[in-house]
C-alpha cells in the first residue's frame, strides 16, 4: 500500500482532524515507528461513541500498518472520581469488562482485536521515570493553561475541583511521551492535551521521539464526537456560534439519559431510544439520527442503505451516499420515523455479535451492575 493510501485511511470518516497531515506523511516517509494509542477512563458502560468511533479508527490504523494500543487509564479514572473513586474496582472493571467490550467493538467495525495491545496505566506509572516526565512537562506549561485543559476530563472551567485533577492533564501528556506514541488518537474533546503534547515535545530537555537522529513531532488524530439523542438545551439554534457550542456539549455520553445506545443494548432498547430521539422533520444541521447515519452507516461510501416503508408512504428506498439521504430528508421526502426505524434496524444487526457474546458470557455485565457508576 502506498503512502497516500495509508494517509487516506487515517483521514477516513469518522476522522475530523489530523495535526498535521504533513507530519503524518513524514512519519511514513522516514519509516518512523508507527505507535498509536487511545486512552479511556474506566467509568461505565461502553456506548456507540466510545466503542464504535474508536473501534472504526483502530480498524483503519491497522489497515494502514500502524501498531494499535488501548490505554486503560485506571489512575486517571481514580483521580476523576469514576466508579466511586475506588482504584481496585476501576482495575477490575478495566480488565473484566472494558477490555472485552472494546475488543468486540473493534471486531464489529472490521478491526482485529488480537492486534491491539491493552496497557493499564498503573503498569507504566510504577516506573520512576514516569513522574520525572510529568514534572518535566509541568515545568513547560502554565497553570492557567492546565486549568483550561480540564475539559479533557469532562470538567468545566470554573468548576470547584481538588488539586489532583490538575495533575491529570500533565499525566495524559506524559502517557504519550512515555509510551513512545507517534500517533495520539482520541475524540475531538481531547485535542487540548494533544496540542500541549505537540508543543511541549519541542521544549523538553530530552526529546521523546527520536528516529535516526531526527526529533519527530507526535501526530494527533481526532475523530468526530457522535451526538447524543437528547434534545438540545435551546431550540431553534439561531447563530453559528451557538450551534458550535451546543454541538460540542451534546456529545453522546453515558451520563445523559436517553443520549446513548450502549453496545450491549437489546433490540427493544435500541428501538425505544431511537423512537424518542431528537430528529425534527427536514432538520439536517443539528440532527443526531442523521449524524449517526453519516458516521456509522455511511462511513464507507458507496454503501447500500435501504429504508423500508409501506407502499402508501412511498415504498422502499435505497441510498448509496449520505448526501442523497440528507437531501431527501431536507426536502421532506423522508419521514423522521422511517429514518429512525431504519437506523435502529441497522444498529440492531451491527451490534448483534456483541449482544450475543454478552448473552453467552454474562459476567462482565453482572460486574457492571454491581458497581457504582459515578459522574
Ligand atoms: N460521543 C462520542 N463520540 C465519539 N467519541 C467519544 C464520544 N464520547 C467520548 N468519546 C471518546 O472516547 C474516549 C473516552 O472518552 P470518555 O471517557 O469521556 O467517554 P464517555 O464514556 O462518554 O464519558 P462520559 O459519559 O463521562 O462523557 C475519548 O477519546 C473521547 O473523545
Ligand atoms: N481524558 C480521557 C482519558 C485518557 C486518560 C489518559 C490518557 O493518556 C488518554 C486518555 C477521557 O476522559 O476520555
Amino acid at each position: 500500500m502506498d503512502i497516500e493510501e495509508r494517509i487516506n485511511l487515517v483521514l477516513k470518516k469518522p476522522t475530523e482532524e489530523v495535526l498535521t497531515v504533513e507530519n503524518l506523511r513524514h512519519l511514513f516517509e522516514v519509516g518512523a515507528p508507527l505507535q498509536h494509542y487511545i486512552g479511556f477512563e474506566i467509568s461505565g458502560y461502553i456506548h456507540l461513541g466510545t466503542g464504535l468511533m474508536a473501534g472504526a479508527k483502530i480498524a483503519d490504523f491497522q489497515k494502514a500498518g500502524i501498531k494499535t494500543r488501548i490505554f486503560l487509564a485506571d489512575w486517571h479514572s481514580w483521580i476523576n472520581d469514576k466508579l466511586g473513586g475506588d482504584l481496585e474496582v476501576i482495575q477490575e472493571v478495566a480488565l473484566k469488562y472494558f477490555k472485552v467490550g472494546m475488543e468486540k467493538s473493534i471486531e464489529v467495525m472490521g478491526g482485529d482485536p488480537k492486534k491491539v495491545e491493552f496497557v493499564l496505566a498503573s503498569e507504566i506509572l510504577e516506573n520512576g521515570d514516569y513522574w520525572q516526565t510529568v514534572i518535566d512537562i509541568s515545568k513547560n506549561v502554565t497553570l492557567s493553561r492546565v486549568m483550561r485543559s480540564i475539559t479533557i476530563m469532562g470538567r468545566q472551567m470554573g468548576e470547584s475541583i481538588d488539586f489532583a485533577k490538575l495533575i491529570y492533564p500533565m499525566m495524559q501528556v506524559a502517557d504519550i511521551f512515555y509510551q513512545g506514541v507517534t500517533i495520539a488518537h482520541a475524540g475531538m474533546d481531547q485535542r487540548k492535551a494533544h496540542v500541549i503534547a505537540i508543543e511541549v515535545a519541542q521544549k523538553l530537555k530530552y526529546h521523546p521521539i527520536v528516529h535516526n537522529g531526527e526529533k519527530l513531532k507526535p501526530v494527533a488524530v481526532h475523530h468526530h464526537l457522535l451526538l447524543g439523542l437528547q434534545e438540545p438545551p435551546v431550540w431553534p439554534i439561531t447563530s453559528e456560534e451557538q450551534f458550535k457550542e451546543i454541538k460540542a456539549q451534546m456529545k453522546m455520553s453515558k451520563s445523559k439519559p436517553y443520549s446513548a445506545v450502549f453496545i450491549h443494548d437489546s433490540p427493544e432498547e435500541i428501538k425505544q431510544k431511537l423512537r424518542k430521539a431528537f430528529c425534527p422533520a427536514r432538520e439536517v444541521n443539528y440532527n443526531p439520527v442523521l449524524d449517526w447515519a453519516e458516521h456509522i452507516i455511511f462511513r464507507e461510501e458507496p454503501t447500500e442503505f435501504t429504508i423500508h416503508r409501506p407502499a402508501k408512504f412511498g415504498g422502499d428506498v435505497t441510498y448509496t451516499t449520505f448526501e442523497e439521504l440528507k437531501k431527501d430528508f431536507a426536502e421532506g421526502k423522508l419521514h423522521p420515523l422511517d429514518l429512525k426505524n431504519a437506523v435502529a434496524e441497522y444498529l440492531i444487526e451491527l451490534l448483534k455479535p456483541i449482544r450475543e457474546y454478552f448473552e453467552r458470557h454474562p459476567e462482565p455485565l453482572e460486574l457492571m451492575r454491581s458497581v457504582k457508576i459515578t459522574r
